[in-house]
């Protein structure tokens, strides 16, 4: 079976959530839905996160380029899709509101196609494409690939299996603005050691993430530096 004869089924799939294309059985980024998050408040920023720049392109630009370069389904996860319909992508909104990023993954994983999708947060502006794919690479025998650093597990640029759906539907009816990491519980987990994410980056700024106006001037000094 071919991309595009998965992409032809498309549509239809995002009509029927969780209709498998056939012949899935070993995952790498063609195989897989790039999910975007971008459904939050961003109330440290006090302006949305999606729509500040970097270089001249919008951080929702950037990661869509490139998870377009890289999957062959993209979903883009928000609770306002007025503001993103430029964007060529499916937009789906969540399913359980309110519930923080974790609501998002589940809305994500619930439209996805591919059994596997790569999931990111929209306020990531220095994503490494060769460490996604090295990731993508990782998935087979787990649920989850996720890197690991002494500051702690990055859920929030993670791959996750549709099998995760039903623990995260389980958490979400119990809590309100639930931790990432509550998924992990009973699912076969790869952590991408400090070791290796190092070695794509050894400036440490892939994973970095943009949350106050301080992020962002931090995140254009590392950009001065290169
Ligand atoms: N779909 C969806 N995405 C969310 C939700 N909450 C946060 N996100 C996304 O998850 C990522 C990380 O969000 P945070 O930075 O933790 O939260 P935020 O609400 O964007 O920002 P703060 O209000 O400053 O905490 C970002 O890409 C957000 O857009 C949500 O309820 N639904």
């Amino acid at each position: 079976m071919t991309n595009k004869d998965n992409l032809d089924g498309k549509a239809d799939n995002m009509l029927n959530p969780g209709k498998r294309f056939p012949g899935a059985c070993h995952a790498t980024a063609q195989r897989m839905t790039g999910i975007i998050l971008s459904g939050g408040k961003s109330s440290r920023m006090g302006l949305n996160k999606a729509f500040l720049e970097i270089d001249g392109e919008r951080l929702i630009d950037r990661v869509v380029r490139q998870f377009k370069s890289l999957f062959p389904e993209v979903i883009l996860v928000t609770n306002e899709p007025l503001l993103y319909l430029d964007q060529d992508i499916p937009l789906v909104s969540d399913i359980y509101k309110k519930k923080g990023p974790l609501g998002g993954l589940y809305a994500g994983l619930y439209y996805a196609s591919y059994e596997y999708a790569f999931l990111c947060a929209c306020d990531m502006p220095y994503l490494n494409v060769e460490f996604i794919r090295y990731m993508t690479e990782r998935i087979d025998g787990y649920d989850i690939v996720v890197p690991e650093t002494s500051e702690g597990f990055f859920p929030l640029h993670a791959i996750y299996s549709r099998r995760c759906l039903p623990g995260i539907k389980n958490l979400l009816e119990r809590g309100d603005r639930l931790k990432m990491t509550g998924c992990f519980k009973g699912m076969r987990v790869f952590f991408v050691p400090e070791s290796v994410i190092r070695t794509y980056d050894p400036d440490g700024t892939m994973l970095l993430n943009i949350n106050t106006e301080e992020d962002l001037k931090r995140a254009l000094a590392f950009r001065q530096r290169r």
